[in-house]
């Protein structure tokens, strides 16, 4: 039988690029995302939050949009202070991160570096489950080194109240490049008492597709890369598992693009002191984006070298004549 179940779709966290301009100027122009997960905020102590992350997560910064601010940390006490601060700003949930690979994250035994601790995960857990009064999700890795290890990770995660297990279907010694492990993820998610949300290298909408026929008791998915590359793919899961839809360049909106990626450079610009700064955020973008337009390779590297933001807005205007947009 055809799953007809519309799946939800959750943007990714993306830390340097999915911040509150990216996150406002998707949800002005394209739709399809229930929910967008900040990158990671770092609680220190004393310290709390800085100032970057605080505007990340202002109320006002994100107004309209379903948001879930994610936190990475492996103290309790930590944690609990910014979820609660998270209650008092009006949101419903926060998420903890257990997925970055980064060495220096690792070796704190934070993100995936958490994973390998599961005395440490059950008594934080405790602690945060008799402290916080809002949802908590987690984004996981199937494990540190093996994913195998996925199965005691549910297990662990059964005996919490967790409000969703997001699974990055990789191990942390993966990264972001070796291919998901599909079996992995399909040996440890029914065992989940909790809704499972799958995440990983989702890049059109027979993805989903295959993803959602296979696993037919997903609550979401999750999309990162996919939608940077292609900030409209979340439109083209409207009918996932209806039908087999064909993405091609040629159902590209390229007006509703430009207008996007304005919208963006007008954003940084308002927030950031200095062209460069602003080229590097729009730069990185483009990084992913550059493949779906005509002529990429030439118009990829004419925004590489791009010195000051009217030089970028000269090649920028070029490529999306090139594409039928003037
Ligand atoms: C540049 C970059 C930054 C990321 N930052 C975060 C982050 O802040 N928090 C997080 O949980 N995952 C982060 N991730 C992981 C993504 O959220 C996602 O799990 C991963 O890219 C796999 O999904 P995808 O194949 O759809 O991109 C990041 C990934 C990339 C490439």
């Amino acid at each position: 039988m055809e799953n007809k179940h519309k799946v939800q779709c959750y943007a990714a966290p993306l830390e340097g690029i999915t911040g509150y301009i990216y996150r406002n100027a998707h949800h002005k122009f394209f739709h399809g995302v229930d929910k967008y997960f900040t990158p990671f905020v770092t609680p220190k102590p004393k310290k709390g939050l800085n100032t970057r992350e605080k505007n990340d997560i202002l109320p006002e910064h994100n107004q309209d949009i379903v948001v879930v601010p994610q936190i990475l940390t492996n103290k309790s006490e930590d944690f609990i202070k910014v979820a609660q601060m998270m209650g008092e700003l009006g949101y419903k949930e926060v998420n903890l991160n257990l997925g970055c690979p980064s060495g220096t994250v690792v070796s704190k035994k934070k993100g995936s570096g958490f994973l390998s601790d599961l005395d440490g995960m059950k008594a934080f857990f405790d602690e945060v489950f008799s402290g916080v009064n809002l949802a908590v999700s987690v984004k996981t890795r199937l494990g540190m080194e093996k994913p195998e290890e996925i199965k005691d990770l549910i297990s662990l995660y059964n005996q919490f109240p967790i409000s969703e297990v997001i699974i990055h279907a990789r191990v942390r010694e993966d990264y972001y490049k070796n291919p998901v492990n599909y079996e992995a993820f399909a040996e440890g998610f029914p065992q989940s008492i909790h809704p499972v949300c799958y995440n990983g290298d989702i890049f059109c909408a027979q993805d989903v597709q295959e993803v959602t026929k296979r696993f037919s008791k997903l609550s979401a998915v999750m999309v990162g890369r996919g939608m940077i590359a292609n900030p409209q793919l979340t439109e083209s899961f409207d009918c996932a598992g209806d039908k087999s839809l064909e993405f091609s360049k040629k159902d590209i909106d390229y007006a509703r693009w430009k207008a996007f990626l304005d919208e963006l450079c007008y954003g940084y610009e308002y927030i950031m002191s200095g062209g460069r700064n602003v080229l590097f955020k729009l730069k990185e973008v483009w990084s992913y984006m550059i493949p779906l337009f005509p002529e990429c390779e030439k118009y990829g590297k004419k925004i590489k070298k791009a010195k000051t933001v009217a030089e970028y807005h000269t090649v920028v205007n070029a490529l999306f004549r090139e594409a039928g947009v003037q």
